[in-house]
């Protein structure tokens, strides 16, 4: 049986499992195509601050998967979801463990409503990966990982992942209410994203024009109304704060949305902006700045709705 199985050799998977191996954990990377041959031939690279290092991983792609891993995390992107999900429903075995790593709000009710009879834990990631050339480069903030159950019986579960992400040197906690951290994120990322894709200009330069940073708030107001509609009581103060906090990116600091959307990839536009829009519409909440950033987009051309 595989113990922990990181699904997704992209940037965070890649150092989620490079660091659980490290630290003496039994890892298997799940990966596919020229990623997986990669890995195979060269081993995991990884450049961050403290230096370059080759990890060496067990990596497997789907068909040689034999049944459930005890735990897996999942290190794909939003829109690649629904794949994972369907290929883990199959696997023979008593159902394991699920660790949903995606940015938006609405992976782990996914995972829950698929994957019913496992244990699901929230994460919320913050940090910056890219994979650049078969080389996992950590740029920036120390990463950290807040973690909590939204389903299943499990209830050790989540101390559990915390522990073995701390043991890794991965700074994790478990959080007071993962939902709203994943909302408290969704504010950050949606709003920043869509605006400076809309404008066409980087997210760190949003708050140096007042037209601009006045645009980011309304964004930001919309999505903690419809947070508070949607049952999560973001902190009052939650605009202002994200706000001084995106004040400090670097003037030329761009998002992971909008670096997908101008560079043409697969993006989660549809976790992120587009889930702003289906939602509030769903719940009966003005979003009228979404919904200039939606339909500007979207007739650029920018935005895959799925
Ligand atoms: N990167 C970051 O700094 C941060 C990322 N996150 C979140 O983490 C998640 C992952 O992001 P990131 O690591 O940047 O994304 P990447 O695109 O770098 O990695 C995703 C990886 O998943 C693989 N993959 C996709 N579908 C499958 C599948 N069906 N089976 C096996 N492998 C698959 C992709 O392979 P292929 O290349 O073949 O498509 C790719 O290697 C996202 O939801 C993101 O929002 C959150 C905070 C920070
Ligand atoms: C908005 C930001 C920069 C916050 O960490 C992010 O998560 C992203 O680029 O996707």
């Amino acid at each position: 049986m595989v113990e922990t199985l990181v699904i997704g050799a992209g940037a965070i998977g890649s150092f989620v499992a490079a660091r659980l191996h490290r630290a003496g954990n039994e890892v298997t990377l799940l990966a596919r195509g020229r990623r997986l041959d990669q890995l195979r031939r060269e081993g995991l690279r990884i450049a961050s601050a403290s230096g370059f290092e080759t990890v060496q991983i067990p990596a497997l792609e789907w068909d040689q998967l034999e049944g459930w891993p005890r735990q897996s995390i999942i290190c794909t992107k939003t829109c690649d979801l629904p794949h994972v999900l369907d290929r883990l429903r199959i696997l023979p075995g008593a159902s394991g463990r699920i660790v949903t790593l995606q940015n938006g709000v609405e992976a782990p009710d996914q995972a829950a409503r698929s994957l019913s009879d496992s244990t699901i834990l929230a994460g919320r990631v913050h940090g910056f990966f890219e994979l650049r050339e078969g080389t996992v480069r950590h740029v920036g903030v120390d990463p950290d990982i807040l973690l909590g159950r939204t389903a299943g019986p499990d209830e050790r579960a989540v101390d559990q992942v915390v522990q073995q992400l701390k043991a890794a040197g991965i700074a994790s906690a478990v959080a007071q209410d993962i939902r709203v951290e994943l909302w408290r994120k969704l504010l950050l990322a949606a709003s920043l994203g869509g605006v400076a894709s809309y404008l066409r200009i980087p997210a760190g330069s949003v708050m140096l024009s007042p037209c601009s940073a006045a645009m980011l708030r309304r964004a930001m107001a919309e999505v903690s109304a419809l947070a508070r509609v949607s049952g999560i009581d973001l902190p009052s103060d939650c605009v202002d704060r994200t706000l001084i906090f995106t004040a400090k990116f670097p003037p030329d600091a761009t998002t992971s949305l909008q670096r997908d959307l101008m560079a043409g990839r697969t993006s989660e536009y549809d976790a992120l902006v587009g889930a702003v829009v289906r939602l509030a519409r769903s719940r009966n909440v003005p979003v009228p700045t979404f919904l200039e950033i939606d339909r500007a987009l979207f007739s650029a051309g920018f935005g895959n709705r799925t």
